[in-house]
């Protein structure tokens, strides 16, 4: 059911920008670590689009307004806040000053909750650091308006400009090219331009004790000094794959690609906020094997935030699109093969998906209807992978990478800076390719509109998988009486993701006995490992086995990263074993108020915790 008040062109908006619509953003803000809020002024500039109409609607979550005041004339305006929708917040509706004119500057005083959902305020000891608290910002999909009364919608693009105050010590970082500093009594003032427009989901904003180290002639990254060289030693290659995503896609138009690692509660694995991509320390593995999260923020920088989604209920179109060329300058900068085991082995990753929220599901659609579904809640990896599967399917129907490169090149010159829908991809794609006879055979409505997996599994490469097969074989036809037949010659060759190949085979395969996953545990030294990915599913066999000694690792970790992808299944499963259901339970509920809103939120649902 739809929602009273949201937009019949943005499910997830009140905002009508066909009326009325925001075209600059200027924020003026302090922060205040003490009371965790966000105080000062937005000032909109706002263009009459329909010019019978006087008033401009936007977003706002939790904000406590002040005053609201014409900026160049700074009379008071009338305005209306609407009823507390959960999740959504209150529409604002601001009547506009009484002239001629159809650009007006108004200016909004506020400050934030507390509890705004946008931000997460980290108290010293979730820092490295320890001494300082830290604050950063999630934005997507709607939580911009928990922090600035904006169009929060992603089909209204704008430049913005923001001169932020925090106390001396503290670098602030936004999602803009910084523009100086200042000393002022009590604190510091930071300035920052972002010249492109860019839709409100990417205003990002941290606030830390950081340093940075370079990474390249664009790029740096940031981190707290206790990990900033970790940082620079795995992002070493940012630059290389800067450049083999240009030759892909076009010209980089954001000037710097910076990057900011941040404390482990970071509830992504990373958020393609322009100029500054905010990362997990989980990609922290030591030996780069988790930099591809790098360039899928770095493919971001055309899709998605170059041509970005008109609502999330196309969010294929920004995420489907990343991943194929995510794994594109993963073929470019490794070997094809590589780039197919990634394709190949993620298809298992979308059918648990799939499975999981059944699949009959609207949600497991590309196309999603989001009228009443808050964006968070439909959430998974479907867009992501059955876009992929799509894009790779349509470029073998119109014959192979060389065709369909620049294709893509052309799509992202037509339709940059703009927010667009499917129809849009579609009917570019039919005009581009109105000579190609085979894209007769395109099944549009069952790819695009029909529940479950993809019409078509594409014939990938899977050369790098049957070795992996060989291996798994062998473990699971072994009786655990003879010495294992897996050695450490077999698996010494073997990449990071084809380790966590064989452990999602044994994941899905027969419950293992738990001295069988002892000695799997000492050849492949999985109390030590350090990356994430194979920690991950290693912690979930371990719960799938009944292996109780493991219960106290799965919370340890759990407690300390807030990355959802890692999170959410392990709490499920501790949901799933009676032994640690209650268990699991309490932990939520003793843990939650560290945890960013959408982690709480998302978790209570898995956990079937009525809020
Ligand atoms: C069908 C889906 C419909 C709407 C979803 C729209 C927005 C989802 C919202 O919850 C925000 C998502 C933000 C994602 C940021 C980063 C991801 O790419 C990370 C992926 C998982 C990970 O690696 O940790
Ligand atoms: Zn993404």
């Amino acid at each position: 059911m739809a929602k009273v008040g949201l937009s019949p062109l943005d499910p997830s908006s009140f905002s009508r920008p066909e009326y009325v619509k925001v075209t600059n953003l200027a924020l003026n803000l302090n922060v205040n670590f003490d009371r965790k809020i966000i105080s000062g002024t937005t000032e909109l500039t706002v263009e009459k689009i329909d010019k019978t109409v006087n008033e401009v609607i936007l977003d706002t979550l939790d904000l406590n307004i002040s005053k609201i005041y014409d900026a160049e004339s700074n009379e008071n305006l009338e305005y209306n806040l609407g009823d507390h929708i959960p999740d959504y917040g209150k529409k604002l509706t601001v009547q506009l000053p009484k002239n001629e004119k159809t650009i007006f500057k108004i200016a909004v005083g506020y400050e934030t909750s507390p509890e705004a959902t946008g931000l997460q305020w980290l108290s010293p000891k979730a820092t490295a650091g320890q001494k300082h608290p830290y604050l950063f910002s999630q934005f997507q999909p709607t939580h911009a308006r928990s922090v600035l009364p904006c169009q929060d919608t992603p089909g209204v693009k704008t430049p913005y400009t923001a001169t932020i105050s925090a106390p001396q010590e503290f670098t602030v970082l936004m999602s803009a090219i910084r523009d100086g500093t200042k000393k002022i009594a009590g604190g510091k003032l930071s300035h920052f331009v972002q010249k492109v427009p860019m839709p409100s989901y990417l205003i990002a904003l941290a606030v830390g004790i950081l340093e940075s180290r370079s990474l390249g002639p664009r790029s740096h990254v940031w981190a707290e000094k206790e990990i900033i060289e970790e940082c620079a030693y795995e992002f070493a290659n940012t630059e290389h794959q800067l450049k083999t995503a240009e030759e892909l896609c076009g010209p980089y138009v954001w000037g710097i690609y910076d990057l900011l690692v941040l404390p482990p509660s970071f509830p992504y694995g990373g958020m393609e906020n322009p100029c500054l991509t905010f990362v997990t320390p989980t990609l922290l593995a030591g030996d780069r094997s988790l930099a591809n999260v790098i360039a899928h923020e770095i493919a971001h920088s055309w899709t998605g935030n170059l041509v970005t989604n008109r609502n999330f209920e196309h969010f294929w179109l920004n995420e489907g699109f990343t991943v194929f060329i995510e794994r594109k300058i993963k073929g470019k900068l490794e070997s094809a093969a590589s780039q197919d085991f990634d394709a190949y082995t993620h298809v298992t990753d979308l059918n648990e998906a799939i499975t999981l929220i059944g699949k009959n599901s609207p949600l497991t659609q590309l196309v999603v209807n989001l009228s009443g579904v808050h964006p968070d809640e439909a959430f998974s990896i479907v867009p992501y992978e059955k876009g992929q599967t799509f894009l790779r399917y349509l470029e073998n129907v119109v014959g192979g990478p060389e065709i369909m490169e620049p294709f893509l090149r052309s799509y992202f010159d037509h339709y940059k800076f703009k927010s667009i829908d499917t129809n849009d991809f579609k009917s570019y794609f039919q005009k581009y390719f109105t000579d190609n006879s085979n894209i007769a055979s395109i099944d549009w409505a069952s790819w695009l509109h029909k529940p479950g997996m993809p019409p078509v599994i594409p014939d990938y490469d899977k050369s790098l998988a049957l070795i992996c097969d060989e291996i798994f074989n062998k473990f699971v036809n072994w009786n655990g009486s003879e010495s294992c037949p897996i050695k450490i010659k077999d698996v010494e060759s073997l990449s990071s993701f084809q380790l966590k190949y064989i452990l999602q085979k044994i994941l899905e395969g027969p419950v293992q006995t738990v001295s069988n996953l002892q000695v799997l545990s000492e050849l492949f030294g999985f109390d030590n490992i350090k990356n994430a990915e194979i920690k991950f599913i290693w912690l979930r066999i371990c719960l799938k086995a009944h292996w109780e000694e493991k219960i106290d690792s799965v919370f340890q970790w759990i407690n300390v990263i807030g990355r959802m992808k890692f999170v959410r299944p392990l709490y499920r499963d501790l949901y799933n074993w009676e032994k640690t259901k209650q268990l699991a339970l309490d932990n939520f509920k003793a843990n939650k108020q560290n945890m960013m809103h959408v982690s709480a939120y998302t978790l209570a649902r898995d956990l079937h915790i009525e809020e």
